[in-house]
């Protein structure tokens, strides 16, 4: 649904993106990670058509998005970091002024405005100027113009920012609702975020890719072999002397990350004599992930 290939953009002497790749199918929702200035905001604004990469190419639902951008302009909807809401604009005139020029009229606009007004919880607020709406409720009319033409991509820049901690749930419960049906792209600088959201990951930094795919894919990357965490009671083990263990590191008082290549680690560490408390696969956060591919530790 969604296809990039190679994308380059620059400002000036400012490589901002360089070669990055990127696909979204329908029913997927990819995330977009990085820290600021990473490109996540200048990928999104390449995607929505808004500029033209300096390389590379984009499809979107199919059409070549540099030589038809108004045809694809139809196919998604996009939520940018700030919408440009005016703000003397009810929310009711503001989503039918979208809607028509999104090309719909009528019943169908009717039909349209009065979904988007129930999935993104608008009824409450139908009748209020724009500028006199919470963060919270600003966005959600980002998002609800955004989805007024049903379009099956959704491309979303930093969706949750300022949203408090209830708001940003419904958000993302809305989006992973939406997912079933559309492709989704976001951004997001907070790992908590893209952990909770996304099916599969694009790690940037420096405007490039840094890696991608779903969180196990990555894990393995970062860790090709297994990696266990091994509870042990008493006294540290002589970690070099056990058959297997390629690795091992201190985590915790009496707690280890054990990189083991072998049969069987609970039978080899009990051979061995090491009282084993508890033993189990590794499972690290986007964030341990994340600080290990950009080079910053553990
Ligand atoms: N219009 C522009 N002109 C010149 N430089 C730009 C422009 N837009 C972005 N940049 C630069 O390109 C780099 C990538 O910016 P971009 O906004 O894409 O990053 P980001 O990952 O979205 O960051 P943030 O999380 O802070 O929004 C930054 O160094 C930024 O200063």
């Amino acid at each position: 649904m969604v296809r990039a290939r190679e994308l380059t953009m620059c400002y000036g002497t400012l490589r901002a993106v360089e070669g990055v790749s990127l696909e979204v199918a329908l029913g997927e929702i990819l995330g977009l990670l990085g820290p600021n200035g990473a490109g996540k905001t200048t990928i999104l604004r390449i995607l929505s058509t808004q500029i033209v990469p300096t390389r590379g190419e984009v499809y979107l639902n199919g059409e070549d998005a540099k030589a038809h951008p108004e045809k694809v302009r139809a196919f998604f909807g996009y939520l940018p970091e700030t919408p440009p809401l005016y703000l003397d604009m009810e929310v009711r005139e503001y989503l039918h002024f979208v809607g028509e020029a999104r090309g719909l009229s009528g019943r169908r606009l009717q039909e349209r405005t009065s979904w988007v007004v129930e999935a993104c919880g608008l009824s409450g607020v139908w009748r209020q100027p724009l500028g006199e709406l919470s963060k919270g409720y600003r966005q959600r009319v980002g998002l609800a113009q955004a989805l007024i033409h049903d379009p099956p991509i959704l491309i979303l820049d930093e969706p949750t920012t300022g949203l408090d901690p209830l708001q940003i749930k419904e958000m993302r419960s809305l989006i992973r609702e939406l997912s079933r049906e559309k492709a989704v792209i976001f951004s997001s600088h907070i790992l908590q975020e893209v952990e909770a959201l996304a099916d599969r990951v694009l790690i940037l930094n420096q405007g490039k890719e840094v890696a991608s795919g779903t969180r196990e894919e990555i894990y393995r990357r970062v860790f090709p072999r297994p990696v266990f965490r091994v509870e042990v009671e008493g006294a540290a083990p002589d970690w070099g002397s056990i058959p297997g263990v390629l690795e091992s590191e201190r985590v915790g008082e009496e707690s280890y990350r054990v990189v083991f290549q072998g049969e069987d680690l609970f039978r080899t560490l009990c051979e061995k004599g090491v009282a084993v408390r508890a033993l189990y696969p590794e499972r690290l956060s986007l964030e341990e992930l994340f600080l290990r591919l950009v080079g910053g530790g553990a």
